[in-house]
């Protein structure tokens, strides 16, 4: 089931610099919510509110009944909770395939003594999880890279992997942290083709920071425009296009 994700009046300041002011939003169950606003406005500061890398100093941050603030971070993945990064981070030296399957603890029965062990209900875990990572890189278009060193890859292959990743714990919640940054024109047009493929198969609440104001058009059911830290607006991609106070925020004049 896709969560439902719900921000009270979240706040963040760092020494006195109120980053985050009040910001309320919700993402309904299903759907795609767009995360736009010009540089510094604090979209990824939000988005680690959300993902509990950062602590807000005031407000709520709910999925479901759950109150994520209560929770321990690496407790987030067990609540169904998947992230990326605005600069992926894998493991160079390790197979395309191994990257992938990092994303797969939240999956696997027992802990790490049972995983050294091996005990069959971890070995039959492993092998499904091995079986969904190949599918997924199938599905974004990297099966031929399996097998390949992380390093052997671009930037913009860098983010298609960690995508799979993020996906392979069947998150519920899954947060991208503007996933279309640096890739070319035919890597972007992929990623939307992918995404809305992804919708189909699996009921999962997306969250979606980007810049590129395409990739928000085509994917997102509703957008949140912060500025300085603050909601500016919400609505769709459409009427944050064509909203003055949304203009005046990303060109600095008066629309
Ligand atoms: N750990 C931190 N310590 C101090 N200030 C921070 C910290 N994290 C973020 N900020 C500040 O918060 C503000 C918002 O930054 P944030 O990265 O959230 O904006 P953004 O909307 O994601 O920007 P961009 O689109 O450029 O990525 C910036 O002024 C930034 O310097």
């Amino acid at each position: 089931m896709a969560t439902r994700l719900t921000l009270r009046d979240v706040s963040l300041s760092f020494g006195g610099i109120h980053v985050l002011q009040d910001v309320s939003l919700e993402a309904e169950p299903g759907t795609v919510l767009g995360l736009v606003g010009p540089n510094g406005a604090g979209k990824t500061s939000l988005f680690n509110c959300i993902s509990g890398h950062y602590r807000p100093t005031a407000g709520s941050v709910r999925l479901d009944d759950v109150d994520a603030l209560r929770l321990h971070p690496s407790r987030l993945a067990g609540v169904g909770l998947a992230r990326t990064f605005q600069h992926p981070a894998l493991q160079l030296n390790a197979t395309v395939l191994e990257n992938v399957l990092l994303g797969a603890h939240s999956r696997l029965p027992g802990g790490p003594v049972s995983w050294s062990l091996r005990l069959p209900a971890t070995a039959r875990a492993e092998r499904e999880v091995r079986t969904d990572a190949r599918e997924l890189l199938e599905r974004f278009g990297l099966g031929w890279a399996v097998s390949l060193r992380a390093d052997e890859l671009s930037h913009g292959l860098h983010k298609g992997v960690e995508l799979c990743r993020a996906m392979l714990s069947r998150p519920s919640l899954l947060l991208l942290d503007e996933p279309a940054a640096g890739l070319s024109h035919g890597e972007v047009e992929q990623f939307i083709a992918s995404i809305r493929d992804l919708r189909q198969d699996h009921d999962v609440t997306i969250v979606v920071v980007e810049h590129h104001m395409g990739v928000i058009a085509a994917l997102t059911d509703k957008v949140v425009v912060l500025d300085h830290g603050r909601k500016l607006m919400e609505g769709t991609a459409e009427e944050a296009r064509k909203d003055p106070r949304v203009v005046e925020a990303y060109l600095g004049v008066s629309a």
